[in-house]
């Protein structure tokens, strides 16, 4: 099993154009800093980037959908045929992130990595399939060797074609019935924390339900205790998508390519990107901090501060999309504003 490329070098931020935006920054007519985050935004663009005049027009959403064995242990409160009936939406135009893609005039690309209810060739789905769904990770590894590579491959090739496509920003996004408990599952792992401490409601889970899900939880940990690097932790704990999460981030890393991370799911299968691989946490923004438990705790081991806080607990690129016009934003006032010189106002 090949898995070299996962730790090959990512490409470096360069020094010289963060010194150019920071310096326009500081020309630019408003007190120093006083756009807050949105310089910040600007800057780290620039840098990413390697440009003067950063720009997200061009955003490639990637959703990867897939199924996960753990669901037969009553983990959700909605059935797992949800997952393959949501690919008809996502094609058809009325899910959330549909919706938004469309708003934010964004690329959407939505890939089947196997679904129980299974839809079949959609037009415009990509087929990726590796199984029906991951094992349930109570009793077996989520995946095996292979499926954990044909996994991460699947979300490499979306990196290919957001490259190809020029691509200026890479979202990911997932949707799978069950896998907010394969995402704490793999963050409890990663992070050495116990399951009640992650375990949230998801769909929609009562409190009854939420410690029912971390006593799954628990068992999962104990079954692949002897898992102790990120990529065991990630091939017994994980999913399909959330290994092709894991890929895309480390192989836009390596291309580049900018990455706007969405929430719980997302965020989790971003630390694992950055435990395999370290180089990649240059590379990552974050969009918002989702309503889901144990997603701060995610963003606080990755020195993240997202941009928003909407309470958004929907998962599929939903709150990374939310966040692009703040992005776009940034770059416009980058590129648009007059500097002190320019306006004839006086500087400080
Ligand atoms: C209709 C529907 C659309 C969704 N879109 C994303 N999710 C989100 O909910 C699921 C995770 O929650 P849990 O672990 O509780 O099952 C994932 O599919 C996630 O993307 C959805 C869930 C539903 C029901
Ligand atoms: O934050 C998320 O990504 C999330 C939370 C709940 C359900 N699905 C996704």
């Amino acid at each position: 099993m090949n898995h070299d490329w996962l730790f090959a070098a990512c490409a470096t931020p360069d020094p010289d154009c963060r010194a150019q935006a920071l310096a326009r920054q500081a020309q630019l007519t408003k007190p120093p800093g006083s756009l807050g985050a949105l310089e910040a935004l600007a800057v780290r663009l620039a840098t990413l980037q390697r440009s003067a005049r950063p720009n997200v027009d061009r955003v490639w959403i990637s959703v990867f959908a897939a199924d996960h064995g753990v669901a037969d242990e009553g983990v959700s409160a909605f059935p797992q045929a949800v997952t393959g009936e949501m690919l008809r939406n996502f094609a058809d135009g009325g899910a959330a992130i549909s919706v938004l893609a469309r708003a934010l005039g964004a690329t959407l690309e939505v890939v089947n990595l196997g679904t129980v209810n299974d839809p079949g060739e959609i037009k415009s789905v990509r087929r990726a399939v590796i199984a029906t769904a991951s094992a349930n990770i109570c009793m077996h590894a989520a995946m095996t060797p292979s499926q954990l590579q044909q996994a991460m491959a699947a979300g490499a090739d979306s990196i290919a074609a957001a490259r190809a496509a020029q691509a200026q920003l890479f979202v990911g996004g997932e949707m799978g019935i069950a896998n907010t408990t394969s995402a704490t599952a793999l963050a409890c792992a990663l992070l050495g924390t116990p399951a009640i401490e992650l375990a949230g409601a998801g769909t929609g889970l009562d409190d009854a339900g939420i410690a029912r899900k971390a006593a799954v939880v628990e068992r999962a940990l104990q079954r692949h205790v002897a898992a102790t690097t990120p990529l065991e932790q990630l091939r017994c704990l994980g999913g399909f998508e959330i290994a092709a999460l894991t890929g895309a981030y480390i192989a836009a890393a390596q291309a580049g390519l900018p990455v706007l991370v969405d929430g719980f799911i997302t965020t989790a299968a971003a630390l694992a990107a950055v435990r395999i691989n370290p180089g990649v946490r240059d590379w990552l923004l974050f969009a918002h901090r989702s309503h889901e438990r144990g997603h701060a705790c995610l963003l606080h081991a990755l020195h993240a501060d997202p941009l928003l806080q909407l309470g958004l607990r929907l998962g599929e690129a939903s709150g990374a999309a939310a966040a692009v016009p703040l992005l776009r934003l940034a770059c416009a006032l980058h590129a648009g504003m007059a500097t002190f010189a320019q306006a004839g106002v006086s500087t400080a």
